[in-house]
């Protein structure tokens, strides 16, 4: 599903209004009906609720859904938020017919027009939309102020009321703090981005069947998957394969006192439908793998701690393997480090990196040039900012975060809630999967086992990375739907994995 900008949303309403055609005031009307619906399934026809309205068109939205509220007996009060010389046309409109039937519009114009707003009661935010262009300030701010005090369950329509759609708010904006976002057909960037948490809360999507053709042509680098989007990627197997069909995976991983990670990532290399996996860890890590991974072949190195490389048990050169994956419990050592410079300028089809692989690589960025095309790089934001610099707000992180997919022409996930996938050409995936509980020890060593074995079975590095962070979440999410996410480990996510 892609991800528009304001203008783009912009002319997309105005691409529906013109094409199917409607009417924009019976746009309007689907929008609120379909806000309705839905409010109307998650709160009691008893629930108290007020109604803040701005003057645009998401104020328009309000006073729509004000009337079709009170038509199933809801008890509502709206009060308009008079902050702008003159109202949107359907603003007006939506207000001639909801004072037919209602006397109970009241209009704010200084604070003491601000109701008092009780813990029973439900805030409807339809102050500002995705038309907000600069901070609130005056009535709008102290309304906002007012809200966020407030005991009361908010629901934002369309967008918190303050929060820009697709560009950084400064750190001191007054921005709605709201129990649940509706947005209406597409997400907006700004609900996906980390530092705009409380200004989204629960956030769901209302389809109003804008005009497809304009989405399918609209011209975007970002994208939502959708769980059905990331299932169309898997692939089903032939009955007359074997285990050579879905390749031989190699993992470099572990030191000592991390054997764990490696442990870990096997398995999920395995959980993922690896054909074959060997493992090569430090000599202090032959018996635990062999135990913990029975599946897995061994290959120790010949260094008791670390991983340097070599070893004396005859196999393959890294290079013939299927794919690669190098990283988790590694360590920095400066035997690990040369290494990496060794193994990399062998390799030519897509690895792994991941974890102190990632960190070497920071600390030695010439290494990033040897890296194959189309490689998968796993950092979380703190070690993608060691491979890049710090950023300012999300966005120049996603700036940032494409640059450098591109510029290295390899993909990066990086890793936190809604995981983004950017690809060597520019584009930006973020995962709909996933949940606080896979912020835990080892999870991200899961992560790359699935990637190996995705790539293993041949999948190509873009489809790898979105299904694989797709398949990884949701395994998170059926976790804590079991036994809530509190508490979940990274072997609960393994074992949570499904292929179908
Ligand atoms: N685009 C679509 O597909 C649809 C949009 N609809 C609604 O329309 C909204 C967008 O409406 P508008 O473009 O009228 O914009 P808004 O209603 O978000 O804002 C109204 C106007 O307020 C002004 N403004 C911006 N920042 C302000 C601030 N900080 N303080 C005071 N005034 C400020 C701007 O001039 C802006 O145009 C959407 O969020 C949505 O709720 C829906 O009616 C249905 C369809
Ligand atoms: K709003």
């Amino acid at each position: 599903m892609k991800i528009l900008n304001v203008d783009q949303i912009r002319a997309l309403d105005q691409a529906t209004v013109q094409h199917e055609p409607i009417a924009p005031i019976n746009l309007m009307e689907r929008a609120a009906l379909s806000f309705v619906n839905w409010f109307a399934d998650q709160f009691p026809h008893s629930s108290p609720t007020k109604i803040f309205c701005g003057l645009g068109n998401n104020g328009g939205d309000g006073l729509a859904i004000a009337r079709l509220l009170l038509e199933r007996e809801y008890p509502v009060e709206v009060f308009v938020v008079r902050h702008a010389p003159r109202e949107s046309d359907d603003f007006m409109h939506n207000h001639r017919r909801l004072k037919l039937v209602t006397d109970k519009i009241r209009y704010i114009e200084q604070v003491q027009d601000i109701p008092t707003l009780r813990h029973n009661e439900i805030v409807i935010d339809a102050i500002l939309g995705s038309g907000a262009s600069r901070p609130a300030e005056g009535i709008v701010k102290t309304t906002i102020e007012a809200i966020n005090r407030a005991p009361a369950t908010v629901v934002s329509v369309d967008i918190a009321s303050g929060l820009y759609a697709d560009k950084p708010n400064e750190p001191g904006d007054i921005i709605i703090e709201p129990d649940y976002t509706l947005t209406f057909q597409l997400p907006k960037l700004a609900l996906l981005l980390p530092k705009n948490g409380r200004y989204v809360g629960e956030w769901h999507m209302l389809d109003i069947q804008l005009h497809k053709r304009f989405i399918d042509q609209a011209p975007t680098p970002y994208y939502f998957t959708q769980p059905h989007e990331a299932r169309l990627l898997l692939r089903k197997r032939d009955r007359f394969s074997n285990k050579g069909t879905f390749g031989h995976a190699l993992l470099l991983a572990g030191s000592y006192g991390k054997m764990g990670a490696a442990v870990l990532s096997a398995r999920a290399c395995l959980r993922a439908g690896v054909g074959l996996l060997t493992v090569q860890v430090p000599r202090c890590g032959y018996d635990i793998l062999q135990i913990a991974v029975p599946e897995a072949m061994c290959r120790p190195d010949t260094h008791e701690t670390v991983l340097t490389g070599q070893t004396a048990v005859d196999g393959p050169e890294p290079a013939a393997y299927t794919t690669v994956g190098i990283g988790p419990g590694l360590g920095k050592a400066p035997e690990t480090l040369a290494m990496l410079r060794t193994l990399l300028p062998t390799l030519a089809k897509p690895i792994v990196v991941d974890a102190d692989a990632l960190n070497l690589l920071a600390e030695n960025r010439d290494l990033l040039k040897k890296l194959p095309p189309n490689s998968i790089l796993t950092p979380h934001p703190k070690e993608f900012e060691r491979l890049t610099q710090a950023w300012a707000n999300d966005y120049e992180k996603l700036d940032l975060l494409r640059d450098f997919a591109q510029k290295n022409r390899v993909v990066v996930v990086l890793k936190g809630a809604y995981s983004a996938v950017a690809t060597p050409n520019g584009e930006v995936h973020f995962n709909a999967t996933g949940n606080p509980g896979l912020s835990t020890g080892g999870t991200g060593d899961v992560l790359t086992g699935i990637l190996m074995a995705l790539l293993a079975q041949g999948y190509d590095a873009v489809e790898a990375a979105v299904l694989g962070v797709y398949a990884h979440g949701l395994a998170g999410d059926r976790v804590a739907e079991q036994r809530g996410p509190i508490g979940m480990t990274a072997s609960d996510v393994i074992d949570a994995l499904r292929w179908h």
